[in-house]
């Protein structure tokens, strides 16, 4: 997984984060990974709680946070995304003022969620059948924040599902909000900020808040994974 996230255009990622707010990664997992993720929804030995979004006016629809030890492939996802996302992350820590910086390693980061009784894994599955979505939201566990994180759409759109886009809004200072879907195909991954990002402006840069949810869907069932690199209180 090292190898294969280490080979993305990560120069081109970092372009796509800094003027769109987002970037593709390209069919990253393949179909038989994407069929083995889909198929460990039914597992529950391997969740630690399963959330039904309705009941919390979350959106409609389900999704479960996966339990340590985490599966191989999310554990080495999570492994091999983070030390190149934490340049970004600090990059963009620096523009924004704020103090926090992100050593090289993810375990590093960890004892430092851990430390402060962030201890929960954040990984996460979710499933959507017609007239599901997921309202606009931002994945926040607690005081320790990795700004940036990583969904998988693990479905064929058009085949296995309609409907169900990908949505990401920022709302920029003293202004209306912006959308973008973001297009993906079954396999592929979609990088975007947690909570906030920053963007240049005439008179320097300024942070825009970013929310992310996904559309409703017209027919069919959509499974998504999501990495999330902090852990949860
Ligand atoms: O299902 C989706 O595409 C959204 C997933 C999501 O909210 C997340 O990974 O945090
Ligand atoms: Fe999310």
């Amino acid at each position: 997984m090292k190898k294969r996230v280490g080979a993305l255009d990560w120069a081109n990622i970092a372009k796509d984060l800094d003027a769109h707010g987002y970037a593709t990664t390209g069919a990253l997992l393949t179909e038989k990974e994407c069929d083995a993720l889909t198929g460990t929804y039914a597992h529950e030995e391997l969740f630690r709680s399963r959330v039904v979004m309705a009941r919390h006016g979350f959106g409609r629809g389900e999704y479960q946070y996966f339990s340590y030890p985490l599966l191989p492939i999310l554990a080495e996802l999570r492994a091999a995304f983070y030390p190149l996302l934490s340049d970004i992350a600090n990059r963009w820590n620096e523009a924004m003022g704020i103090d926090v910086r992100y050593p090289r390693e993810h375990a590093e980061f960890l004892a430092r969620c851990h430390a402060s009784e962030q201890t929960r894994p954040t990984p996460l599955i979710l499933r959507y059948g017609p007239g599901d979505y997921n309202c606009l939201h931002q994945d926040l566990y607690g005081e320790h924040v990795f700004p940036l994180q990583v969904a998988f759409l693990l479905s064929e759109p058009g085949a296995d599902f309609q409907g169900g886009e990908f949505v990401l809004t920022e709302q920029r200072p003293r202004m209306q909000s912006r959308a973008e879907v973001v297009p993906l195909a079954r396999g592929e991954g979609v990088i975007f900020p947690v909570h906030h990002r920053p963007v240049q402006g005439t008179r320097g840069i300024y942070r825009v808040n970013m929310r992310h949810g996904v559309s409703r869907l017209r027919s069919g069932e959509r499974y998504t994974v999501g990495i999330i690199f902090h852990d949860a209180k």
